[in-house]
């Protein structure tokens, strides 16, 4: 886990296995299915990192053998992961593999065209959030921020938890600057911070239109 420029904000650079997914992630040429999966299992390694940052409690065990000392990671155990649509679906589907008792809230959020990028939100089911919890706002890309500030916005309405996280894949720096104006005490975990945007609000060298890639484009009707 690397510290970047900003207070909170680390990557996984350090991390061969979740580079080499990341890879895979960016690969033009792979496809929905192996996308999916590659966000799956991103998910899955990230919140195995994020426990690393959780409270612990040792705990008395007792093998059929002798009686040990044992551990939990008590912070697990108090989890809401906002799964931000569409494109965070597999990664929280990986999140929660480790992060098995969380609560999860879905929010719907779509943004619109450069140079706005005026962010549509119209459903929002988001569970309560207490002084113990751990937040963990899922989304795979943080481009110029404008989706996760809405949100973040949001689902501070819910309660005042013990941790706001946001988990990704990859940031624009820009996009970092703008949620830590906005919300200075907010955590962010990605795998990559990627180099910036291009006119359109794309990540560079980024990997496409996640949801799009995990999900096929839509169709829109006249
Ligand atoms: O930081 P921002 O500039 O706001 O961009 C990031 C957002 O863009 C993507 O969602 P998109 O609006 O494409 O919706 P989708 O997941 O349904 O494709 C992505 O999943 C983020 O939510
Ligand atoms: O690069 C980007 C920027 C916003 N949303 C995406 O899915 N990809
Ligand atoms: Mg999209």
């Amino acid at each position: 886990m690397k510290a970047e420029r900003w207070e909170g904000v680390y990557s996984f650079e350090d991390s061969p296995f979740l580079m080499e997914i990341l890879t895979e992630l960016r690969d033009e040429r792979t496809g929905p299915i192996a996308f999916r999966k590659g966000l799956v299992k991103l998910g899955r390694y990230m919140a195995y990192e994020l426990t690393k940052t959780m409270e612990t409690e040792k705990v008395p065990v007792k093998t059929p053998l002798e009686e040990t000392e044992g551990v939990i990671v008590r912070d697990r155990r108090n989890v809401v992961i906002i799964t931000v649509l569409r494109a965070a679906i597999p990664l929280m589907e990986g999140l929660i593999k480790v992060l098995d008792h969380a609560r999860v809230g879905i929010v719907s959020a779509s943004r619109g065209k450069a140079p706005k990028f005026e962010i549509e939100m119209n459903y929002v089911k988001i569970p309560e959030i207490r002084p113990e919890d751990t937040v963990i706002v899922a989304d795979p890309m943080i481009a110029t921020g404008s989706t996760l500030i809405k949100v973040l916005d949001e689902v501070k309405r819910y309660g005042k938890p013990k941790r706001l996280v946001v988990v990704g894949v990859l940031a624009a720096p820009e996009g970092i600057e703008r949620i830590k104006s906005r919300h200075p005490e907010v955590e962010v975990f990605v795998a990559k911070v990627d180099r910036e945007l291009n006119d359109k609000g794309y990540i560079l060298p980024g990997l496409g239109d996640a949801g799009d890639r995990a999900f096929g484009a839509p169709v829109k009707l006249q």
